[in-house]
């Protein structure tokens, strides 16, 4: 009896630290850095940089999300959103989470050094310190082109695979880079624009708190535009071939639809809606990607 509850109070400490990680975003993270490993070579992935190259990223990209956990732990306090989180809510302790991150995190870049390549571990740690340390502590607060600054360590994953495959990165693989980093602005402003309200509570200069809703619809519907001109490069450059164009289109349509919706008919509904469409648009985009790599028209 008394081994059941030691067990339960066990398991349930570890969910907290594992919640740490933000694991839902990590994960789409971690797809598409699989993905651009196998984007990487024409033939097989070596099974070596696939698991390890994988799991590296994971642990180093989870450790990165645990310090945006423990640096806004008060401001997550506040927001509806975020104050279920195991910080705000006093399930784990800061010295706890530093510890954590560290043995995760850690691991992470000895596994990419180690097993993988020192390339692939250094441009993980840049992109670490990209997100932990720059977007969070630095951007954030300070200036609302803090997610189209600080996307670009979201927008690494891919090239952390390729690297970690080939050793080297290449323009396709920046090509990967550009597409991630052209959707954050629509995919993160459509989730502010109805979050407005949480992040002027916490001063968070989010651009509908400091240039009003207008403004960043409109930025909303500018980057969707760049974003459809970067998806159609892969066709352009011959990276990608017909069936990637087709599906890329297929998804550019909705997200287009969306954008301009949002732009002229805004609604709260609208972008919550539109929020949720730009995380299946970038999951359904790599697996097109992965798709048309290997059955090519
Ligand atoms: C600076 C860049 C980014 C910002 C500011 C941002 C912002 C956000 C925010 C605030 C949420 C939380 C939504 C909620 O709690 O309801 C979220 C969710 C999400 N984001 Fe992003 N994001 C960024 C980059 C990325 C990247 C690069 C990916 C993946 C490649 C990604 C994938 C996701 C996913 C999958 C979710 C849903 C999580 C869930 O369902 O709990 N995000 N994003
Ligand atoms: C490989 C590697 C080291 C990757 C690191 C990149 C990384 C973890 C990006 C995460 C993007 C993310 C969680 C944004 C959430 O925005 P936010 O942090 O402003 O959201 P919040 O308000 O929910 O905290």
């Amino acid at each position: 009896m008394a081994t059941t509850l030691a067990w339960q109070q066990t398991a349930s400490r570890l969910q907290e630290f594992y919640r740490l990680t933000k694991p839902r975003v990590v994960s789409l993270i971690v797809f598409t850095a699989f993905i651009g490993m196998f984007l990487s070579v024409p033939g097989a992935v070596p099974l070596n940089a696939l698991i390890f190259g994988t799991l590296g990223i994971a642990l180093v990209a989870g450790a990165a999300a645990a310090v945006n956990c423990l640096v806004e732990q008060k401001l997550d306090a506040v927001m509806a959103r975020t104050r279920a989180r195991p910080l705000p809510r006093g399930k784990v302790t800061s010295p706890e989470t530093l510890f954590f991150l560290a043995l995760v995190g850690g691991a992470g870049l000895l596994i990419l050094h180690e097993l993988v390549n020192p390339l692939t571990m250094w441009l993980t740690l840049g992109t670490f310190v990209g997100y932990a340390i720059i977007y969070t502590v630095i951007l954030k607060p300070m200036t609302p082109q803090n997610i189209v600054i600080g996307g670009a360590s979201g927008a690494m994953p891919p090239v952390l695979g390729w690297a970690a495959v080939t050793g080297e990165v290449t323009a396709d693989a920046l090509l990967l880079f550009l597409i991630i980093f052209a959707w954050t602005p629509p995919h993160f402003w459509a989730l502010a624009l109805y979050r407005k309200l949480e992040y002027a509570k916490v001063g968070m200069p989010m651009l509908p708190v400091t240039h009003g809703d207008k403004f960043t619809r409109l930025h909303v519907l500018l980057y969707t535009l760049i974003l459809i001109g970067v998806t159609l490069m892969p066709y352009a450059t011959q990276m990608s071939g017909l069936i990637y164009l087709f599906g890329a289109g297929v998804l550019d349509a909705v997200f287009l639809y969306y954008a301009v919706k949002i732009y002229v008919d805004y609604s709260d509904q609208l972008a919550r809606k539109s929020f949720r469409y730009s995380i299946f648009y970038l999951a359904a985009l790599f697996v097109v990607l992965l798709v048309d790599h290997y059955i090519r028209f």
